[in-house]
């Protein structure tokens, strides 16, 4: 068997996204993202997705010039390669990403999430080469099928007039009313038990009726609300009072670890963040600080799957939950995520998960969520197979942008609907 690299094949996409509102704006109608294909000598291909902008880009093309003639199985020398990779001080010098939706931007989260696309294509390689699944790979499975949440979010029905962009079916949603809708059309869609809106788009009263609604229309139901940090922590406390009883967690009302300390000290309503811990440099002082109950891991930003063991075992230390994030993503990540989610022994949260707001995909076969889980797939590898006439064409469609939509950048999409909109400075309410 030779797991030498020969070949690396980096293809940067555009997907279609619906109009999903958050804090900073409106998703554009397509979205970047980067698929990595690693070839053996001995001519299997292994495939892995991560974030398609451009400083991701950038880095992914001399990491892959590097991969060749490694071994796919050398998955600790990922990160020796990412150290030797440059990064661009000018892409980190804003210390956030996307306005903060993903935390804090260093260079070394920047190459861990290129690192986690490389990671999980190799994963891939290795498993069809020996004839195991990615979960074997990692230690093997707890569990044979990973719960995920139905991924609320307010939305107009279209993206603005005259804008190019895929139809969707999901309708208009605003207001509870239309809140408590797409949440039973999640459920009949694909059987999801636990609903998160994201919030930080209305006022947070306007949010607070949108949760009691679905609290009354899915009695017991998990629920939880994100408003990524566009709360004061005084208008935190007031929201997590309201909601203490409904909630089965707060996601990141505030911003920063003090501010999650001081709410979560106040109101006792457990926390959970994908963006004040996104690094483990972050982990000691919001754990000394009891700043968060939760960590949602994002397996491409804390540097692949194996880190994401790591992160579980550290939150198990210190008696911290953890759980998956998600942005936009496809079918490679969410198998990805799937295998690794199924080897954490205290997995308690059902997983986040975009999936089902991306209408397109680069598999031969889309996933599917039964009974709001997905069945961890025992085939060799990731268990998914690339369709690369869909990925030529979602390829197409990148090589024909002029460079607006290859940079997610939410609120210029908001811009377009409302030319005065400005991201909001924080905390918004
Ligand atoms: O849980 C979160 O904070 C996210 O999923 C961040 C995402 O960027 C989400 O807000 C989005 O896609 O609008
Ligand atoms: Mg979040």
């Amino acid at each position: 068997m030779n797991l030498a690299v020969t070949d690396v094949r980096l293809t940067p996409i555009l997907v279609a996204d619906p109009p999903l509102l958050n804090t900073q704006g409106v998703h554009q109608p397509y979205t970047p993202r980067l698929i990595v294909e690693v070839v053996t000598a001995d001519g299997i291909t292994g495939v892995g997705e991560t974030y398609g902008d451009a400083k991701y880009l950038e880095l992914a093309r001399p990491f892959a010039e590097r991969l060749k003639g490694r071994q796919v199985s050398d998955l600790n020398g990922l990160f020796t390669v990412a150290d030797q990779v440059a990064v661009d001080a000018s892409r980190v010098e804003n210390a956030v990403d996307v306005g903060g939706l993903r935390g804090v931007q260093t260079a070394d989260k920047l190459r861990l999430s290129v690192v986690s696309g490389f990671e999980v294509a190799c994963l891939d390689a290795l498993g069809k080469a020996l004839g195991l699944p990615v979960h074997t790979l990692l230690g093997g499975k707890v569990r044979d099928a990973v719960e995920y949440s139905a991924y609320l979010f307010y939305k107009w029905a279209g993206h603005p007039a005259g804008v190019p962009a895929e139809k969707d079916d999901w309708g208009a949603a605003v207001d509870p009313a239309g809140v408590v809708e797409q949440a039973r059309r999640f459920k009949e869609r694909y059987g999801f038990t636990s609903f998160k809106l994201k919030g930080g788009v209305f006022p947070p009263d306007e949010e607070i009726a949108a949760v009691r609604a679905l609290a009354e229309a899915f009695p017991g139901h998990p629920l939880r609300l994100d408003p990524n940090g566009a709360w004061s922590v005084e208008t935190s406390v007031k929201v997590a009072r309201e909601l203490g009883e409904v909630l089965e967690y707060l996601e990141d009302p505030a911003l920063g670890t003090p501010a999650m300390a001081e709410v979560a000290e106040r109101t006792g309503v457990p926390l959970a963040t994908n963006m004040c811990v996104t690094t483990f440099a972050e982990i000691k002082e919001a754990f000394t600080r009891g700043a968060v109950q939760v960590v949602l891991s994002d397996h491409h930003y804390w540097g692949g799957l194996r880190n994401t063991q790591q992160l579980a075992a550290v939150c198990r230390t210190f008696g911290v939950g953890v759980s998956m994030h998600s942005n936009t993503h496809l079918g490679i990540s969410l198998a990805a995520m799937t295998h690794v989610a199924a080897t954490v022994p205290d997995l308690h949260h059902a997983c986040d998960s975009h999936y089902p707001w991306q209408s397109e995909d680069v598999l031969t076969e889309r996933l599917t969520f039964e009974g709001g889980k997905v069945a961890v797939s025992d085939a060799p590898g990731l268990g998914v197979e690339l369709d690369r006439e869909r990925l030529a064409v979602l390829h197409r469609r990148w090589l024909d942008d002029d460079g607006a939509l290859r940079d997610r950048d939410d609120a210029a999409a908001m811009r377009i609907a409302d030319p005065e909109w400005v991201t909001p400075a924080m905390p918004r309410w």
